[in-house]
């Protein structure tokens, strides 16, 4: 069964083909708690799995994007003081869960935009570092906040945004726990696009999440697996993978449909991504 999940700290609609999860807990900044995570989670495992949606947008309500993990969870969820080799197993347990969840949206059959306003802090910054394309507000800034409260950055920052921004700007930030702002974030890559408001924003991700779930869905996880691939491997060692997976997945059909559609000026017609079921669930 692949049914949507119930969710409390987010929305999620799919029109077109486009799915738009919302961060909707703006009260408490939507912090990350147990239940965010567990949501979030739940989420992109169906979105993975169901196929409708070619591309997803994910923005958020209130003053800011994320104010990052939430602080009561500190002391209270994650037990810290415990010292023993079992207590710190279990750290390194919850640590690994977490990682998981934003590597899924890492490998989500399907393109991610973020759209960020406001203060994008801590596990916020982890978050949209997992995306493929990120836009922002004018007001938006990024905080690499784990330092300012005694720790390191542990659940992707500091291994993601590494690639995505020149290596000093990312040790200046996780060092100082300086905000970047907006503008800077646009000069240095992390972002594609400033927008003078929140909602020319999300227009101009769901325009782009619109435009990328009407191309073929197969060549575009083809191309997201690759370029992420390229990210994490050598040229020689890339255009080798690039091989195999074109081997696997070209399909004349989609390439005809999509020169014919261009020359017929209108929008081609390709098959959804198959639902994926749990291996499990097959029987
Ligand atoms: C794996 C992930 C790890 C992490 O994410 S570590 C990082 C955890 N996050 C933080 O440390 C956030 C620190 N907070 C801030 O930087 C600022 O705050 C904000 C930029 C988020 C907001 O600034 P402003 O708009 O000026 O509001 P305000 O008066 O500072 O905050 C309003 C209330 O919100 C509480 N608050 C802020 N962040 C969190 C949080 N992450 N978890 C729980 N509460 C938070 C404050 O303390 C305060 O509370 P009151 O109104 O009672 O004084």
């Amino acid at each position: 069964m692949n049914t949507a999940p119930t969710l409390t700290c987010f929305s999620l609609t799919t029109t077109g083909h486009v799915a738009h999860l919302v961060l909707n807990r703006p009260e408490a900044m939507n912090t990350m708690h147990p239940t965010f995570w567990r949501e979030l989670d739940e989420v992109l495992v169906h979105l993975h799995r169901s196929g409708e949606a070619r591309a997803l947008v994910i923005s958020s309500t209130g003053k800011h994007f994320s104010a990052g993990m939430a602080l009561e969870t500190f002391g209270g969820a994650i037990t810290m003081d415990d010292q023993s080799p079992e207590g710190r197993a279990a750290i390194f347990d919850l640590l690994t869960d977490m990682q998981h969840t934003f590597t899924r949206l890492e490998e989500l059959r399907i393109p991610v935009i973020m759209a960020i306003h406001g203060g994008c802090i801590g596990g916020a910054v982890d978050m949209v570092t997992a995306a493929c394309i990120r836009y922002a507000t004018a007001d938006a800034f990024f905080c690499i906040q784990e330092i300012n409260i005694g720790m390191v950055a542990d659940v992707g920052t500091l291994q993601r945004l590494p690639k995505l921004v020149p290596l000093g700007v990312v040790k200046e930030l996780a060092y100082t726990g300086r905000r970047m702002p907006a503008q800077k974030a646009l000069a240095y890559g992390l972002v594609n696009e400033v927008f003078d408001t929140q909602e020319a924003m999300v227009a101009a991700a769901l325009e782009c999440a619109q435009e990328i779930a009407s191309k073929p869905p197969v060549a575009i996880w083809g191309t997201k697996q690759a370029v992420n691939y390229a990210r994490d491997h050598s040229v020689e060692d890339s255009l080798r993978q690039m091989g195999w997976l074109q081997g696997t997945i070209w399909s004349n059909r989609h390439v005809r449909e999509s020169v014919t559609a261009m020359k017929q000026k209108r929008a081609g017609d390709f098959p959804a991504l198959t639902p994926l079921q749990r291996f499990s669930e097959l029987g």
